[in-house]
């Protein structure tokens, strides 16, 4: 498995014509880091992913292990939120084994490199099933694997969890976090759930309000894993996460004319 690569975002903006979404943000990833992107509804946080996967073309520069990104690559993976990204009417194996198929990787050694992948994110008992028998949380790992089997350097991951019940959950952050590890991958995940962020992170980026939303504070989480939410530091952490996402969801209803004080009659 290809091991993390350093991420380096300069004075990247990205604008929809005139709409100036993300600007000026900086930011240095080292390999290997686990970030967490957390900010208000609609600040850019799925869109500053898609930069960084070369979707979106930008203002500044975003380097991956040193090279410039221009466009998308396979050293960088990315998660969706929704699973529907399957081919329904291929099995799971078949599924995590399409994009080594495409790439002309011989039968067996492809077949072998998703026995692996399928193993890592616990659905070999599943492999021969096709997505619409397999409940959420499974199609999720399922995706994952489809991923990882290109052995990306980043994995982007935009609310990969965020359509799955509480208690799949929480599985599957205990489970990526383990995967994070066997793999040393950078991981970039965009999320609202201020408890995933500080489970999984090695550092927390909050963003401002959009238009042009920057980079409003990091935290450093600097706690053994696997995390227990109740110690004091965790949640002097939440506290602090809570309170800078606050102010900056309450700019963002006031910017759209909302959460205003009814004047008194
Ligand atoms: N392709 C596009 N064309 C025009 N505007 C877009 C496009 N994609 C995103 N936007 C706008 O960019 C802003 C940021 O969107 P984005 O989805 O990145 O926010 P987000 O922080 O991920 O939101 P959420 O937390 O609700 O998922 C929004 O105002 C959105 O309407």
């Amino acid at each position: 498995m290809a091991k993390g690569a350093s991420i380096q975002l300069d004075h990247v903006g990205i604008s929809f014509g005139e709409a100036h979404v993300v600007s000026n943000v900086n930011l240095d990833i080292r390999p290997g880091e686990f970030i967490c992107l957390l900010g208000p509804s609609g600040c850019g946080k799925s869109t500053l992913l898609n930069a960084i996967a070369g979707f979106l073309p930008v203002a500044g520069s975003i380097h991956v292990g040193g090279d410039r990104v221009t466009k998308p690559g396979l050293d960088r993976g990315v998660v969706f939120q929704s699973a529907e990204v399957l081919f329904p009417w291929l099995t799971i194996r078949e599924n995590v084994e399409y994009g080594l198929k495409l790439a002309g990787v011989p039968k067996q050694e492809r077949h072998k490199k998703a026995d692996h992948f399928v193993a890592l994110v616990g659905l070999s008992h599943a492999a021969d099933k096709f997505p619409k028998q397999l409940s959420g949380g499974m199609r999720q790992r399922a995706q994952i694997a489809r991923v990882l089997i290109n052995e990306p350097s980043v994995v982007l991951m935009d609310e990969p969890f965020g359509a799955l019940d509480a208690q799949t959950r929480e599985v599957l952050q205990k489970e990526l976090d383990r995967i994070w590890r066997e793999t040393g991958c950078t991981i970039v995940f965009v999320t609202h759930d201020i408890w995933e962020a500080l489970l999984l992170a090695d550092r927390v980026v909050v963003m401002t309000a959009g238009p042009k939303a920057g980079i409003k504070t990091i935290e450093n989480i600097d706690l053994p894993h696997p995390r227990d939410a109740a110690s004091p530091e965790c949640l002097e952490l939440f506290r602090r996460l809570r309170d800078d996402i606050g102010e900056e969801v309450k700019r963002a209803l006031e910017q759209q004319g909302l959460n205003k004080e009814e004047p008194v009659t």
